[in-house]
Protein backbone atom coordinates (compact mmCIF):
# COMPACT_ATOMS: atom_id res chain seq x y z
CA UNK A 1 0.00 0.00 0.00
CA UNK A 2 1.67 3.49 -1.49
CA UNK A 3 1.71 6.14 1.82
CA UNK A 4 2.42 9.66 1.26
CA UNK A 5 4.96 11.32 4.02
CA UNK A 6 7.14 14.23 4.44
CA UNK A 7 10.85 14.14 5.16
CA UNK A 8 11.46 17.01 7.60
CA UNK A 9 14.64 17.61 9.67
CA UNK A 10 14.98 20.15 13.10
CA UNK A 11 18.47 21.13 13.02
CA UNK A 12 19.32 18.22 11.30
CA UNK A 13 18.18 15.60 13.52
CA UNK A 14 15.71 14.24 10.32
CA UNK A 15 12.23 12.52 10.25
CA UNK A 16 10.01 10.97 8.17
CA UNK A 17 6.55 12.06 8.93
CA UNK A 18 3.25 10.42 8.02
CA UNK A 19 -0.25 11.30 7.92
CA UNK A 20 -2.07 8.69 9.96
CA UNK A 21 -5.02 10.89 10.07
CA UNK A 22 -5.94 10.96 6.61
CA UNK A 23 -4.03 7.57 5.59
CA UNK A 24 -4.65 3.80 7.40
CA UNK A 25 -1.20 3.13 8.66
CA UNK A 26 -0.24 -0.24 10.27
CA UNK A 27 3.97 -0.01 11.30
CA UNK A 28 6.30 -2.77 12.23
CA UNK A 29 9.67 -2.47 13.79
CA UNK A 30 11.09 -4.37 10.65
CA UNK A 31 9.46 -2.15 7.86
CA UNK A 32 10.31 1.01 10.40
CA UNK A 33 13.82 -0.21 10.22
CA UNK A 34 14.08 -0.81 6.40
CA UNK A 35 12.52 2.77 5.61
CA UNK A 36 14.93 4.07 8.20
CA UNK A 37 18.20 2.69 6.31
CA UNK A 38 19.77 5.31 5.15
CA UNK A 39 20.89 3.11 1.61
CA UNK A 40 18.29 0.46 1.46
CA UNK A 41 15.65 3.06 2.58
CA UNK A 42 14.35 6.44 2.57
CA UNK A 43 16.73 7.32 5.80
CA UNK A 44 15.58 9.00 9.80
CA UNK A 45 16.78 9.08 13.28
CA UNK A 46 12.68 9.05 13.72
CA UNK A 47 9.59 8.37 12.09
CA UNK A 48 6.75 10.04 13.25
CA UNK A 49 3.39 9.06 13.24
CA UNK A 50 0.43 11.78 13.27
CA UNK A 51 -3.10 10.20 14.90
CA UNK A 52 -6.24 11.76 15.95
CA UNK A 53 -6.11 12.22 19.37
CA UNK A 54 -7.70 10.06 22.16
CA UNK A 55 -9.26 12.46 24.08
CA UNK A 56 -11.49 15.42 22.20
CA UNK A 57 -9.61 18.24 24.08
CA UNK A 58 -6.45 17.96 21.92
CA UNK A 59 -5.74 17.90 18.49
CA UNK A 60 -3.77 15.31 17.88
CA UNK A 61 -1.72 12.59 18.98
CA UNK A 62 1.99 11.73 18.26
CA UNK A 63 3.72 8.99 17.71
CA UNK A 64 7.83 8.61 17.66
CA UNK A 65 9.62 5.56 16.70
CA UNK A 66 13.29 5.16 16.31
CA UNK A 67 15.54 4.44 13.84
CA UNK A 68 16.07 0.89 15.76
CA UNK A 69 12.34 0.52 15.25
CA UNK A 70 11.60 0.77 18.99
CA UNK A 71 8.80 3.83 19.92
CA UNK A 72 9.17 6.09 22.50
CA UNK A 73 7.24 8.69 24.82
CA UNK A 74 8.76 11.87 23.60
CA UNK A 75 10.78 13.75 20.78
CA UNK A 76 11.48 17.62 20.83
CA UNK A 77 12.76 18.14 17.06
CA UNK A 78 10.26 15.85 16.01
CA UNK A 79 7.63 18.55 18.07
CA UNK A 80 8.25 21.49 15.90
CA UNK A 81 8.42 19.31 12.69
CA UNK A 82 4.99 18.20 13.73
CA UNK A 83 3.80 21.67 13.92
CA UNK A 84 4.88 22.50 10.91
CA UNK A 85 3.41 19.20 9.21
CA UNK A 86 -0.40 19.67 10.30
CA UNK A 87 -0.09 23.26 9.36
CA UNK A 88 1.18 22.42 5.94
CA UNK A 89 -0.52 19.53 5.28
CA UNK A 90 -3.80 21.73 6.39
CA UNK A 91 -4.97 19.10 9.16
CA UNK A 92 -5.68 21.97 11.27
CA UNK A 93 -4.97 26.29 11.13
CA UNK A 94 -5.01 26.36 15.10
CA UNK A 95 -1.24 28.27 15.56
CA UNK A 96 -1.19 26.59 19.50
CA UNK A 97 -1.41 22.81 19.03
CA UNK A 98 -2.47 20.48 21.80
CA UNK A 99 -0.26 17.08 21.34
CA UNK A 100 -0.90 14.02 22.83
CA UNK A 101 2.07 11.59 23.48
CA UNK A 102 3.07 8.61 25.17
CA UNK A 103 3.76 10.42 28.53
CA UNK A 104 1.30 13.90 28.29
CA UNK A 105 0.23 16.82 26.15
CA UNK A 106 2.57 18.88 24.72
CA UNK A 107 1.37 22.47 22.87
CA UNK A 108 4.06 23.60 19.99
CA UNK A 109 2.82 26.77 18.69
CA UNK A 110 4.13 28.35 15.40
CA UNK A 111 5.86 31.72 15.79
CA UNK A 112 5.52 34.53 13.20
CA UNK A 113 9.13 34.37 12.55
CA UNK A 114 8.88 31.15 11.12
CA UNK A 115 10.04 29.08 13.90
CA UNK A 116 8.50 26.73 16.69
CA UNK A 117 8.19 27.14 20.35
CA UNK A 118 6.58 24.17 22.47
CA UNK A 119 5.77 23.85 26.05
CA UNK A 120 7.85 20.49 26.55
CA UNK A 121 5.56 19.79 29.97
CA UNK A 122 6.82 19.52 33.47
CA UNK A 123 10.55 17.46 33.70
CA UNK A 124 10.66 14.53 36.13
CA UNK A 125 13.46 14.18 38.07
CA UNK A 126 12.70 11.13 40.83
CA UNK A 127 14.87 7.84 39.76
CA UNK A 128 11.54 5.71 39.34
CA UNK A 129 9.76 8.56 36.54
CA UNK A 130 13.65 8.30 34.90
CA UNK A 131 13.41 5.46 34.91
CA UNK A 132 16.65 5.25 36.91
CA UNK A 133 18.07 2.47 39.33
CA UNK A 134 18.93 4.68 42.69
CA UNK A 135 18.65 4.43 46.54
CA UNK A 136 17.37 7.99 46.48
CA UNK A 137 16.72 11.10 44.23
CA UNK A 138 20.07 13.52 43.97
CA UNK A 139 20.85 16.38 41.62
CA UNK A 140 23.67 13.73 39.84
CA UNK A 141 24.76 10.19 40.55
CA UNK A 142 28.26 8.90 39.49
CA UNK A 143 28.01 5.63 37.06
CA UNK A 144 29.91 3.65 36.34
CA UNK A 145 30.47 2.96 32.28
CA UNK A 146 32.96 2.28 29.57
CA UNK A 147 35.90 1.75 31.80
CA UNK A 148 35.02 5.22 33.66
CA UNK A 149 32.93 7.00 36.65
CA UNK A 150 30.79 9.55 34.79
CA UNK A 151 28.64 11.65 37.16
CA UNK A 152 25.72 11.88 35.16
CA UNK A 153 21.95 14.02 35.89
CA UNK A 154 18.99 11.90 35.02
CA UNK A 155 15.70 14.18 33.61
CA UNK A 156 12.91 12.61 32.07
CA UNK A 157 11.11 15.05 29.26
CA UNK A 158 9.11 12.14 29.15
CA UNK A 159 11.83 10.39 27.47
CA UNK A 160 14.77 9.65 29.76
CA UNK A 161 18.04 11.39 29.56
CA UNK A 162 21.61 10.83 31.34
CA UNK A 163 23.63 14.51 31.29
CA UNK A 164 26.99 14.73 31.78
CA UNK A 165 29.35 18.20 31.83
CA UNK A 166 32.88 17.91 29.90
CA UNK A 167 35.30 20.33 29.09
CA UNK A 168 35.08 20.11 25.88
CA UNK A 169 31.97 18.80 23.56
CA UNK A 170 34.70 18.43 20.71
CA UNK A 171 36.70 16.35 22.68
CA UNK A 172 34.22 14.25 24.92
CA UNK A 173 34.11 10.26 24.37
CA UNK A 174 30.39 10.72 23.10
CA UNK A 175 30.62 7.29 20.85
CA UNK A 176 32.04 4.88 23.39
CA UNK A 177 30.76 6.16 26.58
CA UNK A 178 27.17 7.43 24.89
CA UNK A 179 26.84 3.61 23.96
CA UNK A 180 27.68 2.22 27.39
CA UNK A 181 25.42 4.65 29.37
CA UNK A 182 22.58 4.17 26.78
CA UNK A 183 22.63 0.43 27.26
CA UNK A 184 23.36 0.60 30.80
CA UNK A 185 21.57 -2.03 33.23
CA UNK A 186 20.63 0.95 35.88
CA UNK A 187 18.69 2.44 33.02
CA UNK A 188 15.89 -0.47 32.32
CA UNK A 189 14.43 1.22 29.12
CA UNK A 190 17.95 2.13 28.29
CA UNK A 191 18.87 6.32 27.89
CA UNK A 192 19.78 9.18 25.98
CA UNK A 193 23.02 9.80 27.08
CA UNK A 194 24.01 14.12 26.87
CA UNK A 195 27.77 15.66 26.62
CA UNK A 196 27.18 19.28 27.93
CA UNK A 197 30.13 21.79 27.86
CA UNK A 198 29.29 25.53 29.79
CA UNK A 199 30.09 28.25 27.75
CA UNK A 200 28.14 30.74 29.91
CA UNK A 201 25.50 30.66 32.31
CA UNK A 202 23.05 31.11 29.09
CA UNK A 203 24.90 29.14 26.68
CA UNK A 204 25.77 25.62 26.20
CA UNK A 205 27.43 23.49 23.66
CA UNK A 206 25.47 19.40 23.82
CA UNK A 207 25.93 16.62 21.62
CA UNK A 208 24.05 13.38 22.01
CA UNK A 209 24.16 9.99 21.85
CA UNK A 210 20.35 8.98 21.47
CA UNK A 211 18.57 5.91 22.40
CA UNK A 212 17.43 3.54 19.31
CA UNK A 213 19.42 6.00 16.99
CA UNK A 214 23.27 6.63 17.98
CA UNK A 215 24.50 10.37 17.63
CA UNK A 216 22.00 12.83 15.93
CA UNK A 217 23.09 16.57 14.89
CA UNK A 218 20.47 17.88 17.68
CA UNK A 219 18.52 16.51 19.98
CA UNK A 220 15.56 18.57 21.26
CA UNK A 221 14.39 16.50 24.29
CA UNK A 222 18.25 16.74 25.34
CA UNK A 223 18.74 20.11 24.97
CA UNK A 224 15.52 20.21 27.64
CA UNK A 225 17.04 17.55 30.21
CA UNK A 226 20.54 19.46 29.77
CA UNK A 227 19.60 23.19 30.74
CA UNK A 228 17.84 21.60 33.48
CA UNK A 229 20.67 19.28 34.70
CA UNK A 230 22.59 22.50 34.30
CA UNK A 231 19.79 24.78 35.97
CA UNK A 232 19.86 22.32 38.97
CA UNK A 233 23.60 21.95 39.14
CA UNK A 234 23.91 25.93 39.66
CA UNK A 235 25.31 26.24 36.49
CA UNK A 236 22.85 28.20 34.34
CA UNK A 237 20.67 30.59 34.43
CA UNK A 238 16.25 30.46 33.10
CA UNK A 239 16.87 30.65 29.72
CA UNK A 240 19.90 29.10 27.84
CA UNK A 241 20.77 28.88 24.00
CA UNK A 242 21.84 25.37 22.96
CA UNK A 243 24.90 25.17 20.44
CA UNK A 244 24.04 21.38 18.91
CA UNK A 245 25.95 20.64 15.84
CA UNK A 246 23.11 20.89 13.65
CA UNK A 247 22.04 24.65 14.87
CA UNK A 248 21.10 26.42 18.06
CA UNK A 249 18.07 25.71 20.31
CA UNK A 250 16.54 28.19 22.92
CA UNK A 251 15.61 26.31 26.13
CA UNK A 252 13.72 28.02 29.12
CA UNK A 253 13.39 26.73 32.22
CA UNK A 254 11.37 28.45 35.53
CA UNK A 255 12.47 26.00 38.19
CA UNK A 256 10.62 22.72 39.49
CA UNK A 257 7.19 22.07 38.93
CA UNK A 258 7.06 23.97 35.92
CA UNK A 259 7.48 23.42 31.63
CA UNK A 260 10.19 23.41 30.12
CA UNK A 261 10.16 25.96 26.71
CA UNK A 262 11.99 25.02 23.53
CA UNK A 263 11.79 27.28 20.22
CA UNK A 264 13.65 26.26 17.75
CA UNK A 265 13.04 25.89 13.68
CA UNK A 266 11.39 22.85 11.50
CA UNK A 267 12.51 22.39 7.79
CA UNK A 268 10.21 20.46 4.84
CA UNK A 269 12.73 19.25 2.59
CA UNK A 270 10.25 16.74 0.20
CA UNK A 271 7.33 14.92 0.46
CA UNK A 272 6.97 11.30 -1.12
CA UNK A 273 5.32 7.77 -1.72
CA UNK A 274 6.70 4.37 0.16
CA UNK A 275 4.95 1.52 -0.35
CA UNK A 276 4.52 0.62 3.40
N1 LIG B 1 16.04 8.93 20.79
C1 LIG B 1 14.97 9.49 21.66
C2 LIG B 1 13.74 9.89 20.82
C3 LIG B 1 14.03 11.09 19.91
C4 LIG B 1 14.46 12.30 20.71
C5 LIG B 1 15.17 13.40 19.92
N2 LIG B 1 15.32 13.19 18.51
C6 LIG B 1 14.59 14.77 20.25
O1 LIG B 1 14.65 15.68 19.41
O2 LIG B 1 14.11 14.93 21.40
C7 LIG B 1 14.57 8.41 22.69
O3 LIG B 1 14.76 7.22 22.41
O4 LIG B 1 14.05 8.82 23.74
Amino acid sequence: MKLKFSKMHGLGNDFVVIDGVRQTVTLSPERIRELGDRHFGIGFDQLLLVEAPRDADNDFRYRIFNNDGGEVEQCGNGARCFARFVTEQRLTNKPAIRVETARGVIVPQLEADGSVKVDMGVPRLAPAEVPFVADAEAVSYPLEAAGGTWQISVVSMGNPHAVQVVDDVDAAPVGAVGAAIESHPRFPERVNAGFMQVVARDEIRLRVFERGAGETLACGTGACAAVVAGIRRGLLDETVKVHTRGGDLSISWAGPGQPVYMTGPAVTVFSGEVEF
